[in-house]
């Protein structure tokens, strides 16, 4: 059995590398499974045969996902693996906009071939006076794996920092420093800060969460970042903050042609996740839970199918995407016992509106049984993919 895996962007070796043996890679037109970064998947027909994709990185927003779901493919991400680099990145953006550097290299390399740079640099230079972060405020919107680190070390460059996520995770919550102050409503940030820094997903629910009624809450003068992802910022209402200073610089790693006509912004070229370590942490972590699932059916690190785990120890496993709904484990059950097939193991996790059961047994399957149990599996309604894996 070979693993056909489609890949879209440049992918770490070091993540590629681990899908040798019974995978290849690119080869085919009909993929198991796809390994990507930010290409868009939006408006591509996706070929039946593919089971997983993996995105090496934190955003899904490029994936249908429910889509996805509905077609029993398992999406993963790799959380928390370029958290770093975006924290790095952020940071040093946070001291380069208090020390106007973005605009001051500008104008120092515009002194090229020109008389008496010495003179001109040390006459001009007032121009470009700029402030320390030390004992300013910093508000963080979303404290997951990105906001997190960014939260805790602003705090070690003595800022004051101020947080804000609802839905802020337990695991995360365990890491926060207790001096990071946390509020309960979006506007005691906006209203407080200095600079303010996005970490939350772009979603339906997030579109646009940073509006015209978002910027008029701000203090004047704020500086934004915005490493999350364009489109949480409204950009008619971004123009107008710009335009009338309430915005003193947007720092964004979203460019596009309406930001480039706006004063006072920073365009980055999505440069966040940008290093060779964060490329590298990415693409292993995706690659490994695309391998673990090919192979085995367990699941880590999706967004639209619970955490599952149960060591491959039988002579065959059977996995099961379905709707999560009353009487799926019975009907897998009973369709099994109708055929004499003895379960040694089960498991059944369910997130939202999917579930998914991983079912061992101890029969070696003919590949007509095999056909015979698959096809049963898909007749019943609220089954989406099941598969056959045998333990090699
Ligand atoms: N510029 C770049 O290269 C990169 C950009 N990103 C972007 O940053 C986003 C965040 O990344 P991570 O921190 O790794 O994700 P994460 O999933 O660990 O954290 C997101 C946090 O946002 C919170 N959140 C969700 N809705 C919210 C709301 N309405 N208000 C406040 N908080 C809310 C969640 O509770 C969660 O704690 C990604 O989804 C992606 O779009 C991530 C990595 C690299
Ligand atoms: O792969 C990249 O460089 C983009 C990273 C990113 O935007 C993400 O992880 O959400």
């Amino acid at each position: 059995m070979t693993y056909q895996i489609q890949t879209y962007n440049q992918i770490a070796e070091a993540g590629l590398s681990l899908l040798q043996g019974p995978f290849a890679l690119n080869t085919a037109e009909q993929p198991d499974a796809i390994l990507l970064r930010s290409h868009s998947l939006h408006g591509q027909q996706l070929p039946q045969s593919v089971q997983a994709i993996a995105r090496a990185g934190a955003g899904t927003n490029n994936i249908p996902l429910e889509t996805c779901s509905q077609n029993g493919v398992v999406v993963f991400n790799a959380p928390g693996a370029n958290a770093n680099a975006v924290k790095e990145l952020v940071l040093s953006c946070l001291i380069a906009s208090a020390r106007n550097l973005f605009q001051a290299i500008h104008w120092t390399n515009s002194l090229a071939g020109t008389k008496d740079v010495a003179g001109q640099v040390e006459a001009n230079k007032k121009a470009f006076i700029g402030h320390e972060i030390s004992g300013k405020k910093l508000g963080v919107i979303g404290l997951g794996n990105i906001g997190s680190v960014v939260a805790n070390d602003a705090l070690a460059l003595d800022m004051d920092v101020i947080a804000y996520d609802p839905f802020v995770s337990v695991d995360v919550a365990w890491t926060i420093s207790r001096n990071v102050q946390r509020v309960h409503h979006l506007d005691e940030l906006l209203s407080s800060c200095d600079y303010i820094t996005i970490h939350v997903p772009l979603s339906e629910k997030t579109t646009g969460i940073i509006d015209a009624k978002a910027f008029c809450a701000m203090k004047k003068g704020i500086q934004f970042i915005n490493f999350a992802r364009g489109e949480l910022v409204d950009e008619q209402a971004l123009a107008e903050a710009l335009a009338d200073g309430t915005v003193g610089k947007y720092i964004t790693d979203f460019p596009n042609n309406h930001v480039f006509g706006l004063k006072n912004v920073v365009a980055i070229p999505h440069l966040g996740a940008s290093t060779s370590e964060s490329e590298e942490n990415c693409a292993v972590m995706a690659a490994r839970q695309l391998k673990i699932f090919l192979e085995t059916g367990n699941i880590r690190n999706s967004v639209n199918l619970p955490n599952v785990s149960l060591p491959l120890t039988s002579p065959g496993r059977l996995t099961i995407m379905h709707q999560n709904v009353p009487n799926m484990v019975g009907q897998f059950s009973g369709l099994l016992a109708d055929r004499k097939f003895n379960i040694a193991d089960m498991l059944n996790r369910s997130r939202s509106d999917w579930a998914y059961t991983l079912i061992d047994i101890d029969n070696k399957l003919s590949s007509e049984q095999k056909d015979d149990i698959l096809a049963r599996l898909h007749s019943i309604q609220g089954v989406v993919r099941a598969r056959h894996l045998t333990n090699a």
